[in-house]
């Protein structure tokens, strides 16, 4: 029996998910210079000596995660070749919306033996919280990677960055070794810091720059040869999305998926090429829905003055004066059964420009 399914086949996608956000590459391309210093700052655990601590900058989509995950990756896997290597354990938490207390306690909790309960949620301070940390870190020998995404969203990251780098030199560990990896997309967070955790934390300080269209087709030409059926992906789709997304921010993610979004229109579309004006297509799409979450997201009377504005110009009678907007807003609140506001204030216009 044939069913709504049961003609589909691959078209276009061999492998989508090489297309997603969860997906890790397997090679880092156009980072060798990143990859050198971050080499050479984590390279000690090999010796059993403690790594240096590293922080990345650069803004989204830049690569600092997936050259973080390879290189952490690949320092494990290389430990583990060695018999005279540490055993290395790599920890990575986002700090985006934490508090110092709720990172150390995760920490501790990923440590734990996994029949011992976790540590409380209330009760303890942050001070206990750490000192379990430092008993299971020595249960457990070793290094010790640590790698904190977003750390400018942690208040009181000042107090986590100066209390791990120093756990051994303060005496608070002997058996194990940290090292500390702080990842932000914001440079300016440094000034923030004090300067005896500036000058711990910075031991290594590698920046993530924009890719440019060159470099944007080298790593999407990469992912199309493992996403794509042999021949569905252009030339021109791949130089459209790098191009595109080189002008906006250099940022791969966004190139990434310019060319997933490009190849679904042309697979709704029943084509079996992927070009560059699917890829322009897709970019409308995107932003069409960006705005459409972003007036989503404004209150219902900024939502009337905006479809007022769109009603005045549709009629040729933009830019108006005030009462006029007043007039047709008075209209369109009624036509939502909605009491118009006898007196607009600014934050009605909402946040839209
Ligand atoms: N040099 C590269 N080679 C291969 N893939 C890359 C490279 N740089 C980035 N990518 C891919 O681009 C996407 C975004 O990269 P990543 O998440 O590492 O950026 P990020 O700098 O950590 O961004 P954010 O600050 O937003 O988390 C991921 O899918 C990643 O695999």
């Amino acid at each position: 029996m044939s069913g709504p399914f049961s003609d589909v086949s691959k078209t276009i996608f061999d492998d989508k998910t090489v297309l997603t956000e969860s997906y890790q590459p397997e090679e880092i391309l156009e980072r060798d210079e990143e990859i050198e210093e971050y080499r050479y700052a984590l390279q000690d655990v090999l010796f059993g000596s403690e790594p240096d601590n590293v922080f990345l900058y650069g803004k989204a989509g830049l690569g600092k995660t997936a050259v973080t995950k390879y290189m952490t990756d690949s320092l494990v896997e290389e430990a583990n070749k060695r018999e005279e290597a540490d055993d290395v354990h790599v920890q990575e938490i986002n700090c985006n919306g934490k508090s110092l207390f709720s990172i150390v306690r995760s920490l501790v909790n990923n440590l734990l033996p996994s029949n011992a309960s976790p540590f409380p949620k209330r009760g303890l301070g942050t001070a206990d919280a750490f000192e379990e940390l430092y008993r299971q870190l020595d249960r457990i020998g070793g290094s010790h990677l640590m790698v904190f995404d977003e750390i400018d969203h942690l208040d009181d990251a000042d107090t986590l960055l100066y209390e791990l780098p120093r756990a051994r030199s303060n005496g608070h560990i002997t058996k194990s070794r940290i090292g500390v990896i702080g990842i932000s997309n914001n440079y300016t967070f440094r000034k923030r810091l004090s300067s005896k955790v500036k000058d711990t934390l910075m031991e290594t300080e590698i920046s993530f720059t924009p890719y440019d269209a060159n470099e944007l087709m080298t790593i999407l030409q990469h992912r199309a040869d493992q996403a794509f059926v042999d021949g569905a992906c252009d030339r021109s789709a791949i130089a459209k999305a790098a191009a595109l997304s080189a002008q906006d921010r250099g940022n791969a993610r966004q190139a990434i998926d310019l060319l997933r979004a490009g190849a679904e229109v042309a697979q709704k579309e029943d084509e079996e090429t992927v070009i560059d004006n699917h890829v322009e297509a897709a970019r409308t799409l995107v932003q069409r829905g960006r705005l459409q979450t972003r007036i989503r997201e404004q209150t219902d009377h900024s939502q009337y003055i905006l479809e007022t504005i769109a009603k005045l110009d549709e009629k040729g009678e933009t830019p108006s004066r005030s009462k006029q907007i007043h007039k047709e807003y008075e209209r369109v609140a009624d036509a939502y059964a909605s009491t118009p506001r006898m007196c607009l204030a600014r934050a009605d216009f909402g946040t839209l420009s």
